[in-house]
């Protein structure tokens, strides 16, 4: 299969890695340093497993449509980089998104029809250039977006699984973005807030019991919108917390990088789809201004 991983930086990396491995025609999407890494040195992947493999590695999209594009950027980057990428998006092309947040894969949608959703639980970072680190193996799940499953999306979790990877379908694929981004939405701002690991959110009476209000005023929201769970999200709230104790969550890691978060496609996303209904999520607003208040004194 021709793939595309648009963003190649941690997690798309990985994927692309594990994807070229079992001979998949790879092109990874990157940023200069990493892409000259790779065309040097090859793409190495450390952790969970260690193997050196030899993709092709760009820094701008190809104009031969592929039959997939893994979008793997952090949300804020989604829009543009889809927008450079779209000559590149043919008849038969279906993009997946495999990121955190709400509103990418809507964003796919304004270029084809042929759009997957995803979510995944393996953790990725990147060491250095040209060298990915494989923290934590998890659960991919996919599905036609919003809903439903088709034959590209069964051939995906069929090529996924070939690759090591551990994959599923699912036929409510929006319903897994929103439980994880409502999950999110509670560990992420908490934990980036008080400086903390997921597990000391655990832990604490006073942080487990606010975060539990915040999934549970997501979940009005969800409701609302007439999402259906394939998990309740208060169950992936507690498996994630003792999944990932040890875990500084991205959006800590971000604020100590001084980069930007992804608030805005999680709480940001929630405050917006309540607005839009006329419901109000006091709980999202605070920790989005406070998460908001926190990048503006990095910057
Ligand atoms: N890492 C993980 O373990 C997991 C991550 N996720 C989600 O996956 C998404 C990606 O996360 P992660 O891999 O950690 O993020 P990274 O920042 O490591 O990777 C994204 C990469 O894409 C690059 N990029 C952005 N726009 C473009 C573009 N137009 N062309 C080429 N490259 C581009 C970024 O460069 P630059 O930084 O310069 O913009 C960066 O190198 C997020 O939504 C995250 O929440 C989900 C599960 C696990
Ligand atoms: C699951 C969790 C909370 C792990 O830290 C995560 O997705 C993140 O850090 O963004």
């Amino acid at each position: 299969m021709k793939i595309y991983v648009l963003g190649a930086g941690s997690i798309g990396s990985l994927f692309g890695a594990l994807l070229t491995r079992i001979g998949e025609d790879v092109t990874l999407i990157g940023r200069k340093e990493h892409v000259e890494a790779i065309n040097n040195n090859g793409l190495m992947v450390v952790g969970v497993e260690e193997f050196t493999v030899y993709p092709r590695a760009v820094t701008e999209t190809p104009p031969e449509p592929p039959d997939l594009i893994i979008l793997a950027t952090k949300s804020y980057s989604s829009a543009y980089a889809l927008q450079c990428a779209k000559e590149s998006i043919g008849e038969n092309t279906w993009i997946l998104s495999i990121q955190n947040g709400l509103g990418n894969e809507d964003e796919a949608l304004k270029y084809t029809k042929n759009v997957l959703g995803g979510i995944t639980t393996n953790g990725a970072t990147l060491e250095r250039w040209g060298v990915v680190r494989w923290t934590g193996k998890g659960i991919t799940i996919i599905g036609n977006y919003p809903k439903g499953k088709g034959e590209f999306a069964e051939r995906l979790v069929a090529l996924f699984k070939k690759a090591g990877l551990e994959a599923e379908i699912s036929e409510s694929i929006a319903g897994w973005k929103w439980a994880k981004a409502i999950v999110n939405s509670a560990i992420n701002p908490i934990g980036a807030i008080m400086e903390v690991k997921n597990g000391d959110i655990l832990e604490n009476d006073y942080l487990l019991t606010l975060a539990m209000e915040v999934v549970k005023e997501g979940c009005q929201v969800a409701t609302q919108w007439g999402i259906e769970f394939d998990m309740h999200p208060m169950e992936l709230l507690i498996e994630t917390l003792k999944r990932t104790r040890e875990n500084y969550n991205s959006m800590l890691q971000d604020i100590r990088r001084g980069k930007m978060t992804e608030i805005d496609f999680i709480n940001g996303k929630i405050i917006e789809y309540s607005e839009e209904i006329g419901l109000k999520t006091p709980l999202n607003f605070a920790l989005w201004s406070l998460v908001k208040a926190k990048e503006s004194q990095t910057k």
